[in-house]
């Protein structure tokens, strides 16, 4: 590869390093994840079921790969490089020879922990490091699920990936020292991204704090307290925040936000984490936000959002 003896996944050592990525999943994080580890130079091999959800993903990554070319973050060269580094697979068995995996399905514990205890089998390498971007399911869950807790790790990433710089790491009672150091200088020193690191418990540092922050507004809402364009008006230019709760919710999902909604208030019993029923009704209809189009905000396939 042209200039490779320069990047950072080289500098870094890419003999002990990690070097080979597997990313599950082409969704918005999924995909992100993906985006992130081609920038930096890694060999990335996405997962997803069919085709169809692999092109769609593929778009996805090369789209926000042009919105970077756009804002000056990367150059044409860069671009067309990361494209290069990303293939897609429908076969999980390909991932056998990757040095890390990070997993990142839907919310769902069932689907999450069959694809560890299937992850776990393929890739024998004991010091491989299989991580999950769950935002909410305790890790030790999907660690059980192996035969090989030790290898199991919590990444979280935030959305937009290749913007937020922040990795949270959870460790769980049974992760080795040498597995969550593998993970923590593979997302700062190759990926460039911060870690904080996180108890194994739902909803980890950002999302404990979020998540019932974003329900409040949501109940504000339902209870005809204020408008969404208040609310996020109000926390705009009242808190600074770069986006209201409104609108970030329809940016994370409300499908997502329900999940982890109802992992937190299965984990803590607090009513706060509780998911209000306008939460569930939206979910219900597939008003999910900005992937379907339609949240607290309507999202024309080009253009501004508009008010409900
Ligand atoms: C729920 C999960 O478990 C956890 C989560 O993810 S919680 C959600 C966390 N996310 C947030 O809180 C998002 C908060 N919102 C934001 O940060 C901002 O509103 C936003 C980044 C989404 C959009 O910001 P906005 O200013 O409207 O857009 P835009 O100007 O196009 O982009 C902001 C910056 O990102 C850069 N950028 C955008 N897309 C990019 C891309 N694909 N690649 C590289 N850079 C990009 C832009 O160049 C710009 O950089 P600059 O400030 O240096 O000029």
């Amino acid at each position: 590869m042209p200039g490779q003896a320069d990047t950072p996944a080289a500098k870094a050592g890419a003999g002990d390093k990690i070097s080979r990525v597997g990313v599950i999943g082409a969704g918005q994080m999924g995909a992100g994840i993906a985006e992130v580890c081609a920038r930096a130079h890694v060999d990335v091999l996405v997962f997803e079921q069919t085709r169809e959800l692999a092109a769609a993903g593929r778009a996805r990554i090369l789209r926000s790969l042009d919105r970077g070319v756009s804002s000056g973050k990367i150059t044409e060269r860069e671009r067309e490089q990361a494209a290069w580094r990303l293939r897609f697979t429908s076969d999980l068995g390909d991932f056998a020879d990757r040095q890390l995996v990070v997993e990142a399905v839907l919310e769902d514990e069932k689907v999450k922990t069959a694809i560890f205890a299937e992850l776990d089998r393929i890739v024998t390498d004991p010091r491989a490091v299989l991580a999950s971007n769950t935002s909410s399911i305790p890790i030790m869950k999907l660690g059980m699920a192996t035969k090989h807790s030790e290898r199991v790790v919590g990444m979280h990433f935030f959305n937009p990936v290749p913007v937020l710089p922040l990795v949270e790491l959870v460790t769980t009672l049974m992760t080795s020292t040498e597995v969550s150091e593998r993970a923590e200088s593979f997302a700062r020193d190759i990926l460039g991204k911060q870690v904080v690191r996180s108890a194994d418990r739902s909803g980890f540092v950002v999302n404990a704090l979020l998540v019932p922050y974003l329900l409040s507004a949501i109940r504000m809402v339902e209870s005809g307290f204020a408008t969404v364009e208040d609310i996020d008006k109000a926390i705009v230019l009242g808190l600074a925040h770069p986006m209201g709760p409104l609108a970030l919710s329809d940016l994370v999902g409300l499908d997502t936000i329900k999940a982890i909604a109802d992992s937190m208030y299965e984990e803590f019993k607090e009513p706060l984490s509780s998911p209000p029923p306008l939460l569930l009704r939206m979910v219900e209809a597939g008003r999910v936000g900005k992937k379907t189009g339609h949240g607290f905000y309507q999202y024309p396939a080009s253009g501004r959002p508009s008010a409900k």
